[in-house]
């Protein structure tokens, strides 16, 4: 079972988590919900700090960004992993391009677990992908996660029995070390993900990494 914790600000907290044992870190470029976002310079630091020793996974599809803003974007910052969850469209040419255009970039697409709607969208886009990252849609956001929430797993597990043998599928939305257990066995996936539950927040305010809290939830995930 690998682990991707998200909210990554500072190389020291990329290193941190590192160390605490995540295999894919995560960062959002230029915009975020919670103000966990770094700019571009922040951002070719950390990743040059995790070197190859995580798959450096990024969000860059948040605020105004368009597909060309996207791809020029990941042209500079070559994420192992471009993770789409905000105002870039599901579409096919944009994946082609994707990979022509990034050749060993690979894809994970947001899958905004909203109703049953979602296991037919999971079923309908499974060759697409690389990547599912199954995760909560907070009332009122047009973007996929960062909710602090979780959702129906049984929706979830019904992806994972539905296209698990063709995509990736990392369960995301609400993740913890109080309940990660509980959600590896009800939905099976190939990974897990985390920011809220293992963030320190004051008032509201993102302020950084747990670092211990990670570890926990790297040690129970990493027991499946
Ligand atoms: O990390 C963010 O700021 C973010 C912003 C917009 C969309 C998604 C974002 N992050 C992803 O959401 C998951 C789940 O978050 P949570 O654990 O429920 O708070 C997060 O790990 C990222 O994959």
């Amino acid at each position: 079972m690998i682990t991707q914790i998200y909210g990554i600000i500072s190389k020291e907290q990329a290193l941190a988590c590192l160390e605490a044992g995540a295999d894919y870190i995560g960062l959002v470029l230029n915009d975020s919900i919670k103000k966990d976002h770094v700019m571009l310079p922040e951002a070719l630091d950390i990743f040059a700090a995790i070197g190859d020793r995580a798959k450096k996974v990024a969000i860059l599809d948040l605020g105004l960004c368009g597909e060309e803003a996207v791809l020029a974007l990941a042209k500079e910052l070559r994420p192992d992993i471009l993770h789409l969850c905000g105002s870039v469209t599901t579409n096919r040419d944009f994946y082609r391009r994707c990979r022509q255009e990034m050749p060993g970039m690979e894809i994970m697409q947001a899958v905004g677990m909203v109703g049953p709607e979602a296991v037919d969208f999971a079923t309908a886009h499974a060759e697409w992908a690389d990547y599912y990252i199954l995760d909560t849609v907070k009332t009122g956001e047009s973007g996929v996660g960062a909710a602090g929430a979780t959702h129906d797993w049984n929706l979830s597990r019904q992806i994972v029995e539905a296209v698990g043998d063709r995509v990736k599928v990392i369960l995301a939305g609400g993740l913890g070390p109080h309940n990660v257990a509980a959600a590896i066995e009800a939905v099976r996936p190939y990974g897990v993900d985390s920011l809220t539950m293992t963030s320190i927040e004051k008032d509201g305010v993102f302020l950084g990494k747990d670092v211990e809290k990670v570890r926990e939830f790297c040690r129970i995930a990493h027991t499946y």
